[in-house]
C-alpha cells in the first residue's frame, strides 16, 4: 500500500492564470460564464495544457453488498446489486446509456457482491462476500480494506494506462447509503437525524428505523470516529474503499475526478482526509436528492455543477456533468478575444 501516502501533484499556478488571463480577453464580460469560467481554469492547472480537453473519460463502477442490510434499512432486496451487475453488463443501466451518449470507457468491478457472477468483461477482484454487518461487527478486516482499495487504485492505473483526461467512479450496493450516513456522521461530528434520508425510497418510518441503525453502527464504533481509514473499515463498505482508493490514485497519477453523488461523495472525504494535497484534484458533479449531501459540499468547500433532484448513484449525476465541462473546454478554446474580433472591452 506504498502508494497510499503518496503525495498528489500541486495544480500548476502559472497554468491557472494563463486561463484566467485568456478568460477575460474572450468577447463576454469577465466572470459571465460563471463556474464554466472556475473549471476550465482549474483544468488547465490540473492537466498543465493552455487549452485543457475531456475527450477521454473513463467510468469504473464498483459493486459490492452490504451485511447491514439484515437491518432492513434499504427499499429493496439486497439481491438487487448482483442483479444490477448483470444490468451493467448487458448494458441496460442508466450509466450505460450515458457512458455510451459520452464516448466514455465503461468498466464495471465486483469488489464484493454476495452471489458473484462471471461474465467476461466483468473484472472480479473480491474483497469478501459482501461486509459483514457493520451494527455488529466491523464491516471487513485490515486485510479486506486494503484488497478494496488496490482494487479502486488498480481502476485509476486503467484509466492512466489509457490516458483519460477525466475520472468517474460509480458505485452499486444495497444499503450503501446506510453506510455513507455512518461516514459522513464520523468524519463530520454529524448526528444521523440531520443526514439520514430516503436512499433507494424508504418511507417516514422507515427512515426513523434508518437512523437508529446509523447511531447504533457510529456507537458501536466510537473510537474509529475522525479516523478516516478506520471509519472506512468499520463501517464499510467494499465498494466505498474502492472508490477512495480510485480517487486518491487517479490524482496522484494526475487525472481530475469528477464526484457523483451522496455515497461518492463519502469516498471524496475520505480521499481528501488520507490525503489532503487530492483535494484540488476533485470536481463535484451534482447535489444529491438525498439531503445530508449538503454537509461533505460545504466540508469540502466545492460548487456542485448541477442540482436535478437525482438519486441514482452509478456514477450517473457525474456522467450527466460531462458535457457542461466539455462545453466550458470548448468556449474557452474557440471563443474570439476582443481584439481578434474588434469589439470594445470594458470602459
Ligand atoms: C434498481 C436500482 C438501481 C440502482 N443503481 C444505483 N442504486 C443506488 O441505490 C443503492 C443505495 O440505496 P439504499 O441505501 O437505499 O439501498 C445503491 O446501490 C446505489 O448505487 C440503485 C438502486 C436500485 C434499487
Ligand atoms: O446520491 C446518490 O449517489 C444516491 C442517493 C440515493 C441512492 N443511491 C444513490
Amino acid at each position: 500500500m506504498h502508494w497510499l501516502t503518496q503525495p498528489c501533484p500541486i495544480p500548476d499556478a502559472a497554468l491557472y492564470q494563463a486561463a484566467q488571463q485568456r478568460q477575460a480577453q474572450l468577447t463576454k464580460p469577465t466572470g459571465a460564464l460563471g463556474e464554466l469560467e472556475t473549471v476550465v481554469m482549474r483544468l488547465a492547472a490540473l492537466q498543465r495544457r493552455e487549452l485543457p480537453t475531456l475527450n477521454a473519460v473513463h467510468i469504473s463502477v464498483f459493486a459490492a453488498d452490504h451485511g447491514v442490510a439484515d437491518e432492513a434499512v434499504s427499499a429493496f432486496p439486497q439481491a438487487v446489486t448482483t442483479q444490477m451487475v448483470a444490468n451493467f453488463l448487458h448494458g441496460g443501466a442508466a450509466i450505460n446509456v450515458l457512458a455510451q451518449a459520452l464516448g466514455a470507457t465503461l468498466e464495471v468491478i465486483d469488489v464484493g457482491v454476495k452471489t458473484a457472477l462471471t461474465h467476461p468483461a466483468l473484472i472480479s477482484q473480491r474483497a469478501g462476500d459482501g461486509t459483514a454487518n457493520s451494527a455488529l461487527h466491523p464491516a471487513m478486516s485490515h486485510a479486506q480494506l486494503h484488497l478494496a482499495l488496490q482494487a479502486g487504485a488498480d481502476a485509476a492505473n486503467r484509466a492512466h494506462t489509457q490516458q483519460a483526461d477525466l475520472f468517474i467512479g460509480g458505485e452499486m450496493g444495497i444499503a450503501n447509503t446506510t453506510a455513507a450516513t455512518a461516514l459522513y456522521c464520523a468524519l463530520l461530528d454529524l448526528v444521523p437525524l440531520e443526514v439520514t434520508g430516503a436512499g433507494t425510497g424508504l418511507d417516514r418510518a422507515g427512515i426513523l428505523h434508518k437512523v437508529t441503525v446509523v447511531q447504533r453502527i457510529l456507537n458501536l464504533h466510537r473510537a474509529a470516529h475522525h479516523d478516516p481509514l478506520e471509519s472506512l473499515r468499520c463501517m464499510g463498505g467494499f465498494e466505498i474503499a474502492a472508490l477512495t482508493g480510485a480517487y486518491l490514485r487517479a490524482a496522484q497519477l494526475g487525472i481530475p475526478v469528477l464526484v457523483d453523488g451522496f455515497i461518492s461523495t463519502a469516498a471524496a472525504l475520505l480521499a481528501a482526509r488520507i490525503q489532503p494535497s487530492m483535494h484540488p484534484w476533485l470536481f463535484l458533479s451534482h447535489t444529491s436528492a438525498e439531503p445530508g449531501h449538503a454537509f461533505a459540499i460545504d466540508a469540502l468547500q466545492l460548487r456542485p455543477l448541477l442540482d436535478l433532484g437525482m438519486r441514482l448513484g452509478e456514477g450517473s449525476g457525474a456522467a450527466v456533468a460531462v458535457p457542461l465541462l466539455r462545453m466550458a473546454c470548448a468556449l474557452h478554446a474557440g471563443m474570439a478575444t476582443f481584439a481578434e474580433a474588434a469589439v470594445a472591452g470594458k470602459l
